[in-house]
């Protein structure tokens, strides 16, 4: 079903709500292939290599604002500060954080300039559609009335009918495609001044595609969405395991001392990603914390298909789910157990554990920026763990359940207390 080899199409109840249907995530697998092979070579390693600058650059933000002394909440940071800061000097609101480090990071490369949620407010409503979005997320597929209603009916209409928690649905593509297009329409000042951007990757490939702008538009956001709650989920998962785990975090910190002996060093992506442990970390930060934990659908053709010897008629929303397959007990001994040593000397793509990995998803609709995605874990988490010894606040609510929205939803605020190590 997930298979390169396989043609299945996304569920379109899934994604039609983004925007218009000519939107890479809807089309049939032929277009899709098309659309992806615009964005494609921006995600490759050595594109991603070329960022090293702009991922150091919000990874010490988003650390800064972990500090317990931290400088930037000024005047026009006024949800910042209410949001982030449980008592100042005290703890943070780190997955609120997290998905504000997401949205600066994917900004900064898709249109050339960070919404720069770090630093202030002022484009936090963005983010706030698509948080209001989130929280009805899974009823895009099963209340499909109401979806549909969202997508095709008028503004107006989708007011008197919808539930206002719902109308986000809406709002968000609004929202974010005005502020997407604004920049698109301002070509020259939105180009970024050292590193190309998804945008102009898109806008060149597209002309010879001649994709209207709505579709361009529609492009972006997609890619904007599919960025936040993943990222800041995946980081979240992260850091959660090493607030609860002491023993693992001492041991990840020791490697970064081994890696960036002085406090004081840049803690770049090429020279993290050579720490053995940090890799094994957050790849069973994110075996335990799938972002997608499940229900990603595809739809069987019209005539069906037969998989593992039993037939499965014609469209008929299939799915897999990565949270089952990371829990299987024959693949990972002892699955509930945090065990990044689990990895460590243990790359073998063809080892099972490996081809049962699937955070990212596999095949032609995988995630396109897997790299990208890997490249901010790496130099995030390396950042901040190098500078800091991070623990659970005393007010902190978050544990192990999460529900499934989609993606996956942590219960309970996660509030984490930073500690400066001394050298
Ligand atoms: C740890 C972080 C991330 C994880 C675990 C993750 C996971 C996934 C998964 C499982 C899918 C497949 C969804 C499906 O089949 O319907 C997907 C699709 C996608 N992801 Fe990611 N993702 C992450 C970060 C990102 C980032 C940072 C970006 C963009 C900068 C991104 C862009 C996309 C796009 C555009 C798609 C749709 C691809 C298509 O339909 O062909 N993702 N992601």
């Amino acid at each position: 079903m997930f298979a390169a080899g396989y043609k299945f199409p996304v569920s379109p109840r899934f994604y039609e709500w983004l925007g218009p249907n000519e939107t890479f995530a809807v089309t049939p697998p032929s277009i899709h292939r098309a659309h992806r092979g615009l964005i494609a070579p921006m995600f490759t390693k050595s594109s991603v290599q070329k960022l090293d600058q702009i991922l150091v650059k919000h990874a010490k933000k988003l650390a800064e604002a972990m500090s317990p002394k931290p400088k930037i909440l000024g005047e026009d940071c006024k949800v910042l500060r209410t949001e982030v800061v449980t008592k100042p000097g005290d703890g943070v609101y780190i997955f609120k954080l997290l998905r504000r480090y997401a949205n600066d990071m994917v900004t900064e490369y898709l249109i050339g300039e960070s919404f720069g949620l770090l630093d202030s407010d002022e484009r936090f409503s963005c983010l706030q559609q698509i948080i209001d979005t989130l929280a009805n997320f899974q009823h895009v597929f099963f209340a499909w009335v109401i979806s549909y209603t969202v997508v095709h009916f008028p503004t107006f209409l989708v007011n008197a009918l919808v539930p206002s928690g719902f109308r986000g649905l809406k709002q968000v593509g609004f929202v974010v495609i005005d502020r997407l297009r604004a920049y698109y329409q301002k070509p020259v000042e939105a180009r970024a001044k050292t590193n190309k951007t998804i945008y102009e990757a898109i806008i060149e490939g597209g002309s010879e595609m001649k994709l209207p702008e709505n579709v361009v538009v529609a492009d972006l956001l997609l890619i904007y969405l599919a960025s936040i709650e993943t990222t800041g989920g995946a980081l979240a998962e992260a850091l959660y395991r090493a607030c609860v785990g002491s023993e693992v975090q001492a041991r990840l910190h020791e490697e970064l001392v081994k890696a960036f002996p002085n406090k004081t060093d840049e803690v770049t992506p090429a020279k993290a990603e050579k720490v053995q442990y940090l890799i094994a970390f957050l790849k069973e930060a994110l075996r335990m914390g799938p972002p997608f934990p499940g229900r990603i659908t595809r739809l069987t053709p019209k005539e069906g298909t037969t998989c593992q010897g039993k037939f499965i008629p014609g469209n008929t929303s299939v799915s897999m789910s990565a949270h089952l397959m990371h829990m299987d007990e024959d693949v990972y001994p002892n699955p509930r157990k945090f065990d990044p040593e689990r990895w460590v000397g243990n790359s073998n793509p063809a080892s099972l554990q490996e081809k049962y990995f699937v955070p990212f998803s596999k095949g032609p609709r995988a995630c396109p920026a897997s790299n990208f995605a890997w490249a901010e874990m790496i130099t995030t988490v390396a950042t901040v763990i190098r500078r800091y010894k991070v623990s659970l606040h005393s007010d902190n609510r978050r544990g192990e359940e999460w529900v499934d929205r989609i993606t996956k939803t942590d219960v309970g605020d996660f509030i984490i207390t930073s500690e400066e190590h001394d050298h």
